[in-house]
Formats: structure tokens, C-alpha cells, sequence
């Protein structure tokens, strides 16, 4: 068995993967990467729209600041976030922009003078100041109050990965491509490192480490329709569960993105709707004004879909010889906005749908595009049951999105929290706690288990496929499992998947070859994706409310009262069919933003008994205190600074701010 010894591993070369590496790798340690892919091939390269942060530089973000970013992201959230990580979030992205500029990110910038905008179907005209001229600039975006999505036309994933990947490769950071993480180490209270499987040679190795971080990206393809990529198969948060200490928060939120292009699945930016585009029906009227007369287009994505998919049953698709879909129209902007703000949205368009969408509707329908759940962490992205497991990016459950993320703010999350845990892994391994006293022999005893797991698949002559498994598993995911939920349906799934999972031991194999043979790769994979969906089906049937982007047709209230909770699920033990499922309270007496109407979506929910106590309370505090800026204020009301590393708790300067 080879053994590799560093101080800190980062498992994914994402976004969040490459910035904690960054952090650690600034404050003297070693750190090596491991990816599936080449960096700059991870999937954070698709993210298309935006990254939010209140910057308050161009017309339209005018007045923005923390506080709404804050509020904006709580509500999206349908309350289930965890509101200390959200200020943390709000209070950071600003400085996450400026270091990638600083870095070599081309954020859009405001120009100068007068520019045609389109609004609500309408154009219109607005004046961006002189003193605005170079600034970043930012665009509209789904369920927010200005305009706080900065961007670098369409493609803003593809920039700031190449950028951060650039400066790993800068810092001297090794990335270990083609390589995959299959096991942690770990004594049950302690994770050690992982057990690590060259994809090319088929070589498992032992990486051992003081620090490792979990940064995997999210877990899209357990469903049919997805708007993720192929590696995004969420192995990351499986080994977590499979180590039977570690949790998974709230997987049960899942988010299905409004504009899948119809019927591939593949995601046109809500950047789309942010410049001015509309949802048109079958009969080319625009519907979501007078389903949500606040935010139209604009409102939450769990909101939009469940409208869209709502109207749809209501008989209002268009239809196409592969099914029923809806239109995306951004003819209204124009050929040159499309041609130079949204110029992916425009190849996307050209190459599978053949069509020209300055000219032509988009077909398109909900499809899954996010996974709200991960590997539950505390604000310092580090697990409280696995000590030196960290975890980031969609990986993670830091939890600042709650059950729906706004758009922009994944990005956004994945260098914050990239920021944040840098600095946390660094004075972890510092700390007594932080020192690696692993003997050999675990390593030796989880590298033998994976090694006779990975024996047994390949002299399995059993006779059922990966492949037609995988494919059974994603088709109940999205029958019984996706934007509209039932007790029934989720029952099946449940069943269903748990058969699955049985079957999966008898998968056979044609080739036995060790090294590049994907056969082998699906069927020592599905058994963990199966875990994953399992989490995501039986956490669906016991949340008996619909709160975000989590909707029960036959518990259509968010219910404050009994499911104001984060759900966390772990797998017992390796003969174990379902998961174990606790939950853990969200403090309504601690919130800075006491549960309340999201201001789009249904208005009707069971109120916790301590709302109205909390928010009383507030008032009081204010009252008593007189005279406050905003930041005093919101420092009396839940501070949350001390929980930031040192060098990040700076305040964040604005246009217009005294100097
Ligand atoms: C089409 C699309 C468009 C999007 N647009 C936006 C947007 O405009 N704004 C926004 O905020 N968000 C957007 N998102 C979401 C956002 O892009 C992602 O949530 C985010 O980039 C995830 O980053 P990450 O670093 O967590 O993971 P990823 O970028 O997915 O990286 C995961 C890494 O983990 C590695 N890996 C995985 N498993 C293993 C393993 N077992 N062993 C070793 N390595 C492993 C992979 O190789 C990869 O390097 C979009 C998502 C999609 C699908």
C-alpha cells in the first residue's frame, strides 16, 4: 500500500475546493488537492449568471447593502438557514469579489451615461453616475430586492475558476488529477485523510492528513433530468455518510431550476429573466404576473418552477413531439445584449436546440439543479461529529441556503466559505487537536476494505447492470421525488431505491479490467448514490410540511411549529436500507429575522410560538437603545462578527460612504 502524507487534503478542485486550499496553503501548510477531473474541468466552470454580492455599485443596486443581502437570502431560505452563517455570507462576499479582481477575474463593469434596460416587458431607460464608471457592476436576479448578481457576461463560472485556479498554481499547489476519493480514514471520532483510487491505473492509495475537506460539488445526477454535469455524483458527501459519524444536512432540499432547455435539461441562466426575459405559455401569453404579482419572473426558483409546473397541469403547454414544456423569451432584449451578455445562453441555444434566440422562443421546463444538502458543518465549515473533516461549496450544509438558494449566491458561497474554512483549517492544524497521531494500521484496515469491495464487484458474475440500475434509481427520483411531493409517491421511492440498493450487490461485470473501466467505476458507485438518494427520499417522506423548495401536495403549509429543523441523516452501518434520521432545532429566540411571509410564494403558514415573544423582543432591544447605525443595530440583534476569522471582519465600503 503507498502512503502519502500532507497536512491538509482537499477533496475537489472546484471553487470552494481551490480557495480553503488557497487559505491553508497562505498560512504555511501543505496542502494537496485530488479531482476527478482537471481543475479547471470542475463543474463550478458551468455556473453561468452571476455571484452575489451587495456592492451597490450601478443603478440598479443602488441602496444595497448587507442587511438586504442578508434578508433576501433568509427569506429565499424559507427560513431554514442557519441566520449567523447568512450574515457571515453577506458581510464576506463583498471582499470575495474584490480579492478575484484583484486576482484577474473581468467582472462587467458600470459604464458611464445612458443604457436601454427591459422591465416587466417594458424598456426603459437609466442613467448609470460618473463616479460609478468602472465599477463592478451587477444584474437582476431571481427573489432579490436590487440587482446584486455581478458577472462577466455569461460565462462568470468559467472566469473565476480559471482565475483561482491559476493562483493555486501559484501558491505551489498539487492537484492529483483522475483521482478519486473512495473512503475517509477515520477512528470514529477523528478523520484521518481518505482512501484515494487512481482512475487511470486503478492503484488505491492512502492519503494521510491532519485536515481534510470535503469540497465535491453537489449530487444532481441521483435525478434523470439535471442540470449538472456527469461527475456530479455526490461521492463526497457519500463517503462522509458512510463513515456513520459524519451527517448529511437537509437533504431533502432539493432545487429544480426554472429554465432547463426542454427536453435535455441543459440550464439557460436566470440571468435570462434578470436582463428582462418572460415565461410565455402555450398560447404565448405570459402567466407568472398573475400567479405571483410581486416578483413575476423574479421570484424564488422553487417558487417559479412549482408556477411553471403548475400551469403546465392546468393545460396551458406548449407541446413538442418529446412532451410539454413552456417558453423562455428573450427576444425582447435583443440580438446585441444577447450576443454580448449572454452569449453562452445563445450557443447553448444554437448547438441543442438549433435554434436562434433572438428570434425564436426557448423551450424549456423545470430540471434539478442543486443540491441544498451536504455534509452538515459548523460556521467554521468544520463537522461537530468527525473532528478534522471539513467541508464546503454545494458539498457542505454550512446552511445559508436553507430549503432554496437564491440565485448567484452558490458561487458566492463556494469562496466564502473557501475563504472561511482556509483560515479554520489552518488553526485547527495548529491546535493540539490539529496534530496526526494515525497509526498505519487504520490506514491499512480501510485501504483492505475498499480493495476486497472493489475485488468482490469485479469477480461478481451476478446479473444485474449498473447502468439499467442507475438508470431505475434517477427515473423514481424524478417521478416521485421532484418539485411536487406526496406521501404515497415518496413511500414507493423509498421502497423502490431500498430494493435497488439490494440489487446492486449482484451487479455484474463484462471486463475486469482495473484501471480505466466504467463499468466498474458505475457499479462501485451506485450503491453510494443509491445511499444518497435514499437520504434525499426518506428525509422527503418524514418532513410532513412544504417549505421551499421542499413541496408535499398533501402538506401544503409550512409548519414553523413542528418542522422549524434541520434534518440530519447518517447511515448506521454497512447492512443497513434506510438512514437514521435526528433534527436538529432551529432557535427561533436567536434569529435576527423571526419567521414570517417571504414576500412571494403562499402566505399561509403555522406560526412557532416563539415568533411572536422573539420579535417583541427585538423591538425592545431597539427601543432601549436609542440612536444606532445599521451595523450597531445589527450587532445588538445577533451578532455574529466574532465568528469570522480576524481578517475578515472589516466593514465593506460602498459608493457614497464617508471615507
Ligand atoms: C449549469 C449551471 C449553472 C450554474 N450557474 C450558477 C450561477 O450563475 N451562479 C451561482 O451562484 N451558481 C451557479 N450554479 C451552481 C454552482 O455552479 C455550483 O454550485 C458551484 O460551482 C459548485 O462548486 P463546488 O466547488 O462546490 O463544486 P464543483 O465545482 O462541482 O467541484 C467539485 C470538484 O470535486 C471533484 N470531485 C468530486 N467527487 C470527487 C471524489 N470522490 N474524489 C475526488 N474529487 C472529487 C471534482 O472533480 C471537482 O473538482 C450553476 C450550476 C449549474 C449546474
Amino acid at each position: 500500500m503507498r502512503i502519502l502524507h500532507t497536512d491538509v487534503l482537499v477533496i475537489g478542485g472546484g471553487l470552494a475546493g481551490q480557495r480553503a486550499a488557497i487559505g491553508a496553503r497562505r498560512r504555511g501548510l501543505e496542502v494537496t488537492i485530488i479531482s476527478l477531473v482537471p481543475a479547471k474541468r470542475s463543474h463550478s466552470a458551468a455556473a453561468q449568471g452571476g455571484m452575489q454580492a451587495s456592492l451597490g455599485n450601478c443603478r440598479g443596486a443602488q441602496g444595497d447593502n448587507e442587511d438586504l443581502h442578508f434578508a433576501d437570502t433568509v427569506r429565499g431560505s424559507d427560513w431554514g438557514a442557519d441566520q449567523q452563517v447568512v450574515r457571515m455570507f453577506a458581510h464576506t462576499a463583498p471582499k470575495a469579489i474584490r480579492e478575484l479582481a484583484a486576482w484577474g477575474v473581468p467582472w462587467s463593469r458600470v459604464e458611464r451615461g445612458e443604457h436601454s434596460i427591459t422591465v416587466n416587458g417594458q424598456k426603459q431607460t437609466v442613467s448609470e453616475a460618473d463616479a460609478a464608471h468602472g465599477l463592478i457592476t451587477s444584474r437582476n436576479f431571481g427573489g432579490t430586492a436590487k440587482w446584486r448578481a455581478c458577472y462577466v457576461s455569461d460565462g462568470t463560472g468559467h472566469a473565476m475558476l480559471y482565475t483561482m485556479s491559476n493562483q493555486a498554481i501559484a501558491a505551489g499547489i498539487p492537484v492529483h488529477e483522475r483521482m478519486e476519493a473512495v473512503a475517509l480514514i477515520h477512528d470514529g471520532e477523528r478523520c484521518c485523510g481518505a482512501i484515494v483510487r487512481n482512475l487511470m491505473s486503478g492503484e488505491l492509495v492512502a492519503y494521510l492528513a491532519r485536515a481534510t475537506c470535503i469540497a465535491t460539488g453537489g449530487f444532481g445526477r441521483i435525478y434523470r433530468v439535471s442540470t449538472n454535469a456527469i461527475i456530479n455524483e455526490g461521492m463526497g458527501a457519500a463517503i462522509a455518510l458512510e463513515t456513520g459519524r459524519a451527517a448529511l444536512g437537509n437533504m431533502e432540499a432539493v432545487q429544480f431550476h426554472p429554465t432547463g432547455i426542454f427536453p435535455a435539461g441543459i440550464l439557460v441562466t436566470e440571468g435570462c429573466r434578470g436582463d428582462g426575459g418572460l415565461l410565455l405559455d402555450g398560447a404565448g401569453e405570459r402567466f407568472m404576473p398573475g400567479y405571483e404579482p410581486e416578483k413575476a419572473e423574479l421570484a424564488s426558483r422553487d417558487v417559479v418552477s412549482r408556477r411553471m409546473e403548475e400551469h403546465i397541469a392546468a393545460g396551458h403547454a406548449a407541446s413538442s413531439r418529446f412532451g410539454e414544456h413552456l417558453w423562455l423569451d428573450i427576444r425582447l432584449l435583443g440580438e446585441a445584449h444577447i450576443n454580448t451578455q449572454l452569449r453562452e445562453v445563445q450557443e447553448i441555444c444554437q448547438y441543442f436546440l438549433g435554434i436562434d434566440p433572438a428570434r425564436e422562443l426557448i423551450p424549456v421546463r423545470p430540471a434539478q439543479h442543486y443540491s441544498m444538502g451536504g455534509v452538515r458543518t459548523d460556521p467554521h465549515c468544520h463537522s461537530p461529529t468527525l473532528r478534522g473533516l471539513f467541508a464546503v461549496g454545494e458539498a457542505a450544509c454550512w446552511d445559508m441556503h436553507g430549503f432554496n438558494r437564491l440565485g448567484g449566491n452558490s458561487v458566492a458561497e463556494t469562496v466564502v466559505a473557501g475563504m472561511i474554512a482556509g483560515e479554520a483549517i489552518a488553526d485547527f492544524c495548529a491546535s493540539p487537536e490539529g496534530a496526526l497521531t494515525v497509526s498505519t494500521t487504520l490506514a491499512e484496515e480501510f485501504h483492505r476494505r475498499e480493495a476486497n469491495k472493489l475485488a468482490a464487484i469485479a469477480g461478481n458474475s451476478g446479473g444485474e447492470s449498473a447502468v439499467e440500475l442507475t438508470r431505475l434509481m434517477q427515473e423514481t427520483m424524478t417521478a416521485n421525488v421532484g418539485i411536487f411531493r406526496h406521501g404515497d409517491k415518496l413511500q414507493q421511492a423509498v421502497n423502490t431505491l431500498r430494493d435497488l440498493l439490494q440489487r446492486s450487490a449482484n451487479v455484474g461485470l463484462r471486463s475486469q479490467a482495473r484501471g480505466p473501466n466504467p463499468e466498474l467505476v458505475a457499479a462501485y458507485r451506485l450503491p453510494r448514490m443509491l445511499k444518497l438518494a435514499l437520504c434525499v427520499a426518506s428525509g422527503a417522506l418524514a418532513r410532513e410540511e412544504s417549505r421551499g423548495a421542499h413541496y408535499r401536495d398533501d402538506f401544503p403549509r409550512r409548519d414553523d411549529q413542528k418542522w422549524l429543523c434541520r434534518t440530519l441523516a447518517r447511515w448506521p452501518g454497512d447492512d443497513a436500507e434506510t438512514p437514521q434520521l435526528d433534527y436538529e432545532a432551529l432557535d427561533v429566540m436567536g434569529m435576527e429575522l423571526p419567521p414570517g411571509w417571504r414576500g412571494y410564494g403562499a402566505r399561509d403558514f403555522i406560526e412557532h410560538p416563539d415568533t411572536a415573544t422573539r420579535q417583541a423582543q427585538l423591538e425592545q432591544a431597539l427601543a432601549a437603545a436609542g440612536e444606532l447605525d445599521r451595523h450597531a443595530r445589527q450587532q445588538l440583534l445577533m451578532p455574529f462578527l466574532h465568528l469570522l476569522p480576524a481578517g475578515l471582519q472589516a466593514r465593506n465600503q460602498r459608493l457614497g460612504d464617508a471615507p
